[in-house]
């Protein structure tokens, strides 16, 4: 069994204990359920750096990235750095997160919030609202074509924005539907972690323009952004290379500044 499907196989077991333990008329209830959301879309289309930074403490390819700093930190950091938004990872297994940090996070900041998870259910996504997130995350190597247009109408209906995640052609091809405001390409293969920037560059080209393009991991350094904007991304996951330092927005801050020049 591959690493993704291990996520998968656990992340089954985990929805269907906590849908036991949080009824959704629970979720529904809370109080960020009625917050108006910011669309990361719209955002992106506007800035011309595009940057979505992410928190990260440790991830199956890497295992530990940096246990030491505190998401509220982390998120205030990120947001005077100014990035156009802020990925939280909430699964705890594999990633060392969890729902409490994009919590902390909405707390924290203004931006908006991408709740990076492996969605398998509605449930979810209903999670996702109730802990302040604007925007959900949809991998399109563990979802079918019909699932991949339930999740995404559903998270419509409640105005979250969706980031559609694909790695080949293939998974590009399930995945065109109205229903999505972003493709992202994931630059890293998840069920073998390799990681290469042509995987953006290739898929580019066949990805329709009315959706706008995110080019997400494996990304280090202002001139790996330069290379990919004339490809049409406008949009740049970062996780690893802000994280891995002492003062995430402080990199943050020093790499926004260093693209504009
Ligand atoms: O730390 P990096 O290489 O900058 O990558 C960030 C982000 O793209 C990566 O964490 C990611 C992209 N898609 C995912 C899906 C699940 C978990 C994690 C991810």
């Amino acid at each position: 069994m591959n690493i993704l499907d291990k996520i998968v196989a656990d992340k089954r077991i985990e929805v269907t204990l906590r849908k036991q333990l949080i009824p959704v008329s629970q979720l529904e209830q809370s109080v960020l359920f009625e917050r108006p959301t910011i669309s990361l879309a719209s955002k992106l289309k506007n800035s011309t750096t595009g940057i979505i930074a992410e928190h990260k403490r440790r991830s199956p390819s890497k295992s530990v990235i940096n246990q030491n700093l505190n998401v509220f930190d982390v998120a205030k950091g990120y947001e005077n750095a100014g990035v156009c938004g802020m990925s939280v990872l909430t699964d705890s297994k594999y990633f060392g997160g969890s729902l409490d940090d994009l919590l902390i996070a909405r707390a924290s900041c203004n931006l908006p919030l991408l709740r990076k998870e492996f969605i398998i259910d509605e449930y979810q996504i209903l999670e996702a609202k109730a802990y302040g997130a604007d925007v959900i995350l949809l991998i399109a190597a563990i979802l079918t074509k019909e699932e991949i247009k339930q999740f995404s109408e559903f998270a419509k209906s409640l105005n979250l924005d969706v980031l559609l995640e694909v790695h080949n052609e293939e998974e590009l091809h399930k995945s065109i539907m109205p229903s999505l405001d972003m493709f992202g390409v994931n630059n890293r293969n998840l069920k073998t972690f390799d990681v290469s920037l042509d995987t953006s560059k290739t898929l580019s080209q066949i990805m329709p323009n009315e959706f706008v393009k995110v080019s997400e991991s494996g990304i280090s350094s202002v001139d790996a952004i330069k290379e990919l904007q004339p490809f049409g991304y406008k949009g740049f996951l970062i996780g690893e290379n802000f994280m891995k330092t002492d003062d995430a927005g402080k990199s943050a801050a020093k790499f926004i500044k260093d693209l504009k020049l």
